[in-house]
């Protein structure tokens, strides 16, 4: 025990773990063996030798396998191990030796007393331990380390022995300060440290709809119902359970007491004057109002550094609320009454002091309710940091859960990706960050699943033995206008592609999830996002739109964007041939196709089948047998529609085939009208569920993929194929795709 120094528990150990990833040093560290190896100084090295021989990771269990850190790191050849003498690179340190600590986490509990402490030291008096190590014990109790070892020695059994090798347990080293240390090095929200349980509050006593989202709330991705308030998702609550209070008129209650405390809840649009907050998310939040989703008390705060009362929000707001065409009734009244609950503050983006007067504004609304809180960001990338962690500091709910929405672009490439996802968890956990990507709020995009996994007639069909080639195409029919100076630093790749359509695709393409919960489905986005190979440069294809006249008008070129720098070559339209490696797709490509300015807006999925073998009627289709392979078409938009293209006989005498459809046109099948992408999402973060949303690791995958290509197309200053305002694109396409033998769907002219 007298390796247990006390400088290595204490503030020391906090600094290591509080520098910049907050993981243990040891993340940091390669992720194969190597030299060092404690079967050097491991007595019993020799006996685990034939297990070594069959461990998962390829390399022997014991061998001191950095990688088991926290967070295993892939580069190898830059890094050194501390010794006495100084820096020594990893390569040349073979007789520098290792040394484990090992912490108990809740080192007073039962766990630790009755199991764990036994447990460490039967294997230290079997001698498996290694020969340097050091245990310490970690819990909010306050314990000497006389008193820890007091503590774990009623529990030991070989008494002699212990009495002897108890003495390695030296005084000083497990105090309370090295709690304190470690409580401040992991630097956790204390949040992360409440049980998941849902508390007896429950937000679907006072939702008015809860009945008709119970069918998918059973299925929700904590198993628990994603409206039932999980205090756990606080930015700062206290990590008891038993020592939290409700504000009420008549004073603090506590949780435990408050069943009849309801909740009400604040939703924070940040860049509230902004284009997005205007175009769809105050609509949505009305929509959502005007279908009775909204919990009864709610409030919505605009907030922003535009100097506005509330009335001239409500003011700027009231011009794009729009009422459901098919129940316009009493729209007016109730448009005047979500206008009510509209209030405005103008602030700073990184003023903590801003923040700290919005919250003492919600307060004043929340009185008497459990707060719970939601904000969403919708202004630019560069200032998502400042405003969380001002949020987070000043304005998070105190006992009820906070989330936050992150609007895209969530960086310009994998590393830039992986700062912003470590700069917010600073402040938030990952539970509480909501990733949005609207394309997976679309009725079409969420359709997907119960297409594949509830029809008998295609999960079969859904591989590479009939599927030749998979698209997906998303247009649009006007240029960058009025966001040129974003999407100039972003492009068509970034934009789409890497977002939009690759969630898209790994909808499509997953495996069967276990179950319907969130993190079930997430799984298996990562787990087919990882079997793809990255991008290569020659399956990929640029464009950008000219300038063109027709019918007397003229259509100004993407560099004509006063917001565009001269002679920019980002691109406006891309092309894209994408593998996935296993089984299931092995060797079909699935292409992808974004462009703006393009001759129409559409996104859509086409899946083109094999042709049929020995296909008796092949002479009635003469040489181009392309044209009667069977084609399914999930149209996103506009017009949803789901249809297969098949051959059919034309009625009457004689034998002519003819291409038909068999079609799902949604607005003929259900007259209403279909919500907002926006109002899906913005009710499942509502909810608490993360279905809809980019998990971290997701993003990680997903940048994976992309982030060589953008780097080697911008390397290489590739300049884009030009194409006309309002074409079908570069010729490049038509060339990328052939080169897959895939004619593009959208193309064929078979469409209406
Ligand atoms: N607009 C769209 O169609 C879409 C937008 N998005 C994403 O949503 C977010 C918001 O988009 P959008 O509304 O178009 O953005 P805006 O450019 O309109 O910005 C929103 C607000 O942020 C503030 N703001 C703008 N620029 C800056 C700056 N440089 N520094 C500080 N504050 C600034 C302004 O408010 P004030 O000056 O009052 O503080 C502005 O009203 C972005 O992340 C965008 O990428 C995603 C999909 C579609
Ligand atoms: O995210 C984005 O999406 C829009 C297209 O969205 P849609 O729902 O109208 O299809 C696109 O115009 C924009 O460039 C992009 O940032």
């Amino acid at each position: 025990m007298a390796r247990c120094v006390s400088s290595h528990c204490s503030s020391s150990s906090t600094l290591s773990f509080n520098n910049a990833t907050n993981l243990p040093r040891t993340s940091l560290l390669p992720s194969r063996p190597t030299a060092i190896s404690e079967s050097l100084t491991h007595p019993k090295t020799h006996l685990r030798l034939q297990f070594q021989l069959k461990s998962s990771n390829g390399y022997p269990p014991n061998a001191v396998s950095l990688q088991d850190g926290l967070a295993g790191n892939s580069a190898s050849n830059d890094r050194f191990v501390e010794t006495k003498t100084g820096q020594v690179p990893i390569s040349q340190s073979e007789n520098v030796e290792s040394t484990l600590s090992i912490t108990v986490v809740g080192a007073s509990g039962d766990l630790a007393k009755k199991k764990i402490f036994p447990a460490l030291f039967a294997l230290y008096y079997e001698d498996w331990l290694p020969e340097h190590f050091q245990i310490f014990g970690y819990a909010r109790s306050k314990m000497t380390d006389e008193e820890l070892r007091n503590l774990i020695s009623r529990t030991l059994t070989f008494e002699l022995i212990k009495s002897l090798k108890m003495a390695r347990c030296v005084s000083s080293h497990c105090s309370s300060s090295s709690t304190l240390s470690f409580n401040n090095a992991t630097n956790l929200p204390r949040t992360s440290l409440l049980p998941s349980r849902p508390t007896a509050i429950s937000e679907s006593l006072t939702h008015p709809k809860t009945h008709l989202r119970l069918q998918f709330q059973l299925k929700s991705s904590n198993g628990y119902p994603p409206n039932a308030v999980f205090l756990q998702d606080g930015l700062a609550g206290n990590s008891a359970s038993n020592d939290r209070f409700v504000e009420t008129k008549t004073g603090q209650v506590p949780i435990s007491q408050s069943e009849n405390v309801e909740s009400t809840l604040s939703i924070t649009v940040v860049g509230a004057s902004g284009d997005l907050a205007k175009k769809k998310i105050f609509p949505a939040l009305f929509a959502l109002y005007y279908e009775d989703w909204l919990p009864e008390h709610f409030q919505i705060f605009g907030y922003a550094r535009s100097k506005m009362t509330d009335e001239e929000l409500r003011n700027l707001i009231s011009r794009t609320l729009t009422c459901r065409i098919d129940k316009s009734e009493n729209c007016g009244d109730k448009m005047e009454r979500f206008l009510q609950r509209c209030f405005y503050h103008s602030g700073l983006y990184d003023s903590e002091e801003n923040f700290g007067e919005l919250d003492q504004k919600l307060k004043e609304k929340e009185i008497g309710r459990q707060p719970n809180r939601l904000f969403y960001l919708s202004i630019p990338p560069n200032i998502f940091v400042d405003v969380v962690r001002c949020a987070s500091r000043r304005a998070s709910s105190e006992n009820g859960w906070t989330r936050v929405i992150v609007e895209k672009p969530f960086g310009r490439d994998a590393q830039s990706s992986g700062e912003l996802t470590r700069c917010l968890k600073q402040y938030l956990t990952e539970d509480q960050i909501f990733r949005i990507d609207h394309y997976l709020g679309k009725e079409l995009v969420e359709n997907l699943s119960v297409l594949r996994f509830s029809n008998l007639v295609f999960e079969p069909l859904w591989c590479r033995n009939y599927i030749r080639n998979v698209q997906l195409i998303f247009s649009e029919d006007f240029g960058t206008e009025g966001r040129g100076g974003y999407f100039d630093n972003y492009g068509i790749i970034r934009d789409i592609m890497q977002n939009h359509l690759l969630q898209i695709l790994a909808l499509f393409a997953m495996e069967t999830p276990v179950t319907l919960d969130g993190e079930d489905i997430r799984n298996e986005k990562v787990k087919v996002l990882r079997s793809m190979r990255p991008v290569k440069l020659e399956n990929v294809v640029v464009g950008q739109y000219k300038g063109h006249s027709k019918g007397g008008k003229s259509y100004p070129a993407y560099r004509d964007d006063p917001t565009v720098p001269k002679g920019s070559i980002t691109p406006t339209f891309a092309a894209a041939a994408l593998f996935i490696d296993n089984a299931r797709w092995d060797g079909v490509p699935f292409l992808m196709k974004a462009g703006k300015a393009l001759h129409t807006r559409r996104a859509e999925i086409r899946v083109q089948f094999r042709h049929v073998p020995g296909n008796l009627y092949s002479r009635n289709f003469g040489t181009d047998l392309d044209k009667a392979t069977n084609e399914l078409v999930l149209r996103v938009q506009p017009d949803e529609a789901i249809y297969l293209k098949i051959n059919n006989k034309v009625p009457g005498l004689g034998m002519r085939l003819d291409r038909s459809d068999l079609n799902l046109l949604y607005k003929s099948r259900y007259p209403i009208e279909i919500p907002d992408a926006y109002e899906r999402l913005l009710l499942d973060a509502i909810e608490g569920e993360r279905r809809l949303f980019i998990r971290s690791d997701e993003l990680d995958a997903a940048w994976a993929l992309f982030t060589p290509v953008l780097r080697e197309l911008e390397e290489k200053n590739i300049s884009p194929e030009l194409y006309p305002y309002g074409s079908r694109g570069p010729v490049g396409a038509h060339y990328l795709a052939a080169n897959h033998n895939v004619r593009w769907g959208d193309l064929s002219g078979e469409d209406s």
